[in-house]
């Protein structure tokens, strides 16, 4: 009896999510890129330059953004050489995206001269510094902010007017998995990314009623220069955890982010453990399927991640572990 009328009120609920969702959350497609003004922060390397190829397959006209000009250069021959027609330009803007936003505006306002209204930015340039919080070096822990969430929060600021004026457009948040669960060795990275989606989030409720729309990317590991970099300074335990999301190919991110922000999706998550922390985590309106799945599936997969997590404490009891028997032999 007990289980009938939870089952009632929970398809009730599910029903009223639906219709809501239908009424107040439209689906905003958009079809084509072709001809369309594309920036992309972090386009030299890795998953922004994979998002940027993506862009110019489809038509677009593309900006690509970093610091270092020489990996500018070499991006823009790459970029252009995958160009789907010869009337499409590609061109490099050397910025540091944690600049104040005087000079964020000044220099997105000669971009979009350049290359008219940007319809779709991707916030993509960011780096993970990693390490135990108490050895991190201040200076580090602040740049994890300013470059993963400042660097997004400002040219963000600066395309949304016109945007919202001409009521299209889309933007693209690169956060991580990261930014759904809290892992060792990722504390300040976490934060930062952390950070981007509660912008991201808390935007998505600013974006109603209009055709603009928000993105947010989840990876889990991906093989680029950066995580190669980031591999070098990454302690065990974090390796060992991080790794049970996968190693993804750039490619593979770069190309669903640009779909997924396309179709409307709100999240862009990969694989299956993705998918597991976007039902988990997910504080947006998805789809009529996935809040379905939500309010009848929360219980089943808390208990799958509460015991993963639990495996990921014994990484870290053991690391703990190992450290003391060394320093025992180092006395010794
Ligand atoms: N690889 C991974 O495992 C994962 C990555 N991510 C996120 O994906 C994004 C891309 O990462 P990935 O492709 O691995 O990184 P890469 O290091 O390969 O590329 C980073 C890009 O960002 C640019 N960049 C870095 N700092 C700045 C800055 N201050 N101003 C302007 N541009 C800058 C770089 O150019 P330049 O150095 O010349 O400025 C480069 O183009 C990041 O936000 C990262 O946090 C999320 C989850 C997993
Ligand atoms: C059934 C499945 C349940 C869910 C399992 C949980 C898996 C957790 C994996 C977390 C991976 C975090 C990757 C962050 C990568 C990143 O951002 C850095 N490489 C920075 O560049």
């Amino acid at each position: 009896m007990f289980i009938y009328i939870i089952s009632i009120l929970l398809s009730v609920t599910g029903l009223v999510a639906y219709v809501l969702y239908q009424s107040l959350d439209k689906k905003i497609v958009y079809k084509s890129l072709q001809n369309k003004h594309v920036v992309i922060t972090g386009g030299s390397s890795g998953i922004g330059k994979a998002a940027a190829l993506e862009a110019v397959r489809l038509g677009a006209n593309v900006t690509v953004i970093g610091r270092d000009i020489g990996k500018l250069q070499a991006a823009v021959t790459e970029i252009t050489a995958n160009c789907a027609n010869k009337e499409q330009k590609v061109q490099y803007a050397a910025l540091d995206v944690t600049s104040n936003y005087d000079e964020i505006q000044k220099r997105f306002t000669a971009i979009e001269a350049e290359m008219g209204p940007i319809f779709m930015l991707v916030n993509c340039a960011g780096s993970c510094i990693c390490g135990q919080f108490d050895k991190m070096k201040p200076e580090d822990i602040k740049m994890m902010i300013d470059l993963n969430y400042f660097g997004s929060a400002y040219p963000t600021r600066y395309v949304l007017p016109g945007m919202k004026k001409r009521n299209e457009g889309l933007l693209v948040f690169v956060s991580s998995e990261a930014a759904f669960i809290g892992i060792y060795g990722y504390t300040a990275y976490s934060a930062g990314k952390w950070a981007v989606r509660g912008l991201a989030e808390a935007l998505h409720m600013e974006l109603v009623g209009t055709n603009v729309r928000q993105t947010l990317v989840f990876p889990p590991d991906t093989d680029t220069p950066g995580f190669a970099n980031e591999e070098l300074t990454k302690p065990n335990e974090t390796k060992l955890i991080s790794s049970s999301g996968g190693l993804h190919s750039p490619d593979e991110i770069g190309k669903k982010l640009i779909h997924d922000a396309m179709s409307g999706k709100t999240y862009s998550v990969i694989g299956f453990s993705g998918q597991v922390l976007a039902l988990l985590n997910g504080g947006l309106i998805e789809s009529t399927s996935q809040v379905i799945l939500q309010i009848f599936g929360m219980g089943l997969l808390r208990a799958i991640v509460v015991s993963i997590m639990l495996s990921f404490h014994k990484i870290v009891k053991d690391g703990l572990n190992e450290k003391e028997k060394k320093e025992k032999q180092k006395t010794n």
